[in-house]
């Protein structure tokens, strides 16, 4: 895979149980960044395979329309993972989500049956990227070393429904529960060098709460959150999406920090705040973000 499709913004990655046909059918028409067609948790035990061939048969045929697809397989402790993979790379999936993620371990036994249904189906071999979701402890502990475990990683999420389980938590209002992970999660991530996702928010009606959990995790410096819903779409999209205001004080920022370091002057002020170099990056970065998210039609990136 190459750089641009790991890097590639995913501010929204919406859940859909494949067992239902008119979820796969056509939930690109929401316009997610990418959809996370589950196999897991879902699915009921007794569909697991008429998911599978549902599953197979939607990568296959249907058009998606540029929105990418990962396949959340079922967990390395159950008879069904090993066909899921089978399934997902024969039918062309752009990556597969490995739930209940706990070592580096984990991802390499999925990496050699990835590599494996690669040769067996003709698809490039490396084609297909891998993200690990933690769900427990352990796995957060371990999220640097799973985050740095193979090339094909393209980014960790946190699973908050399993984690407070194995947490023996409960949830909170202001999601105290999940400050540590979400810590821990965010600097693996960038330590590795991939992305980071915030969990799903199970009260699909409460979209106040949503966008606070959104710009909370956003100012931590998460790349996107998991969603259960099309509901949720909008708000993640307006959160996430750098405003005209921004965007302009960034392409300022970056203007003012070049022609003054042509005169050598280092710290200086742009619309009545201090900035310097170290804030070059962060300004580059609003704007490549805004320009993948359509709002953005200047030139500097
Ligand atoms: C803890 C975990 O593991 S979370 C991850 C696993 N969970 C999932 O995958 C669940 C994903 N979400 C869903 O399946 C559904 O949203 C449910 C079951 C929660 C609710 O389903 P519904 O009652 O049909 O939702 P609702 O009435 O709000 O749906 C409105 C429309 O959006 C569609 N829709 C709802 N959720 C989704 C979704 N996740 N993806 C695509 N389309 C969806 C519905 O089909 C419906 O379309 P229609 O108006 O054309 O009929
Ligand atoms: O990945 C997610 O956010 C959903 C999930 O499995 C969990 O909460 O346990
Ligand atoms: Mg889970």
């Amino acid at each position: 895979m190459t750089d641009a499709q790991k890097n590639r913004i995913r501010r929204t990655m919406m859940f859909l149980n494949t067992q239902r046909a008119a979820l796969v059918k056509d939930s690109y028409v929401y316009k997610p960044d990418s959809v996370l067609l589950d196999l897991e948790d879902a699915v009921a035990e007794g569909e697991k395979d008429s998911a599978r061939v549902q599953l197979y048969n939607t990568l296959k045929y249907v058009d998606y329309h540029g929105v990418e697809r990962f396949v959340r397989i079922n967990g390395l402790d159950t008879p069904h993972y090993k066909e899921d993979i089978r399934a997902s790379v024969a039918g062309g999936a752009d990556g597969i989500r490995i739930p209940k993620t706990e070592t580096k371990n984990d991802v390499a036994l999925v990496e050699e049956l990835v590599e494996k249904a690669e040769k067996e189906f003709g698809r490039p071999v490396g084609s297909t990227m891998l993200m690990a979701a933690l769900e427990s402890p352990r796995a957060v502990l371990n999220a640097y070393e799973i985050a740095t475990s193979s090339d094909r990683m393209m980014g960790i999420a946190l699973s908050a429904g399993d984690f407070k389980r194995t947490m023996h938590a409960r949830q909170t209002a202001d999601g105290s529960e999940l400050a540590t992970a979400r810590g821990l999660i965010i600097m693996a991530a960038r330590a590795a060098g991939i992305m980071a996702f915030d969990t799903v928010y199970t009260n699909i009606d409460d979209i106040a709460g949503l966008r606070r959990e959104a710009e909370l995790i956003r100012d931590m410096g998460f790349d996107g959150k998991s969603l259960i819903s099309p509901k949720q779409i909008a708000t993640i999209h307006e959160v996430f999406t750098p405003t005209e205001k921004e965007i302009s004080r960034a392409e300022h920022l970056i203007l003012a920090v070049e022609e003054n370091k042509k005169k050598g002057v280092g710290v200086l002020v742009v619309d009545g705040a201090m900035v310097d170099i170290a804030m070059v990056e962060g300004a580059y970065r609003t704007l490549t973000l805004a320009k993948a998210s359509g709002v953005y039609k200047g030139g500097l990136v």
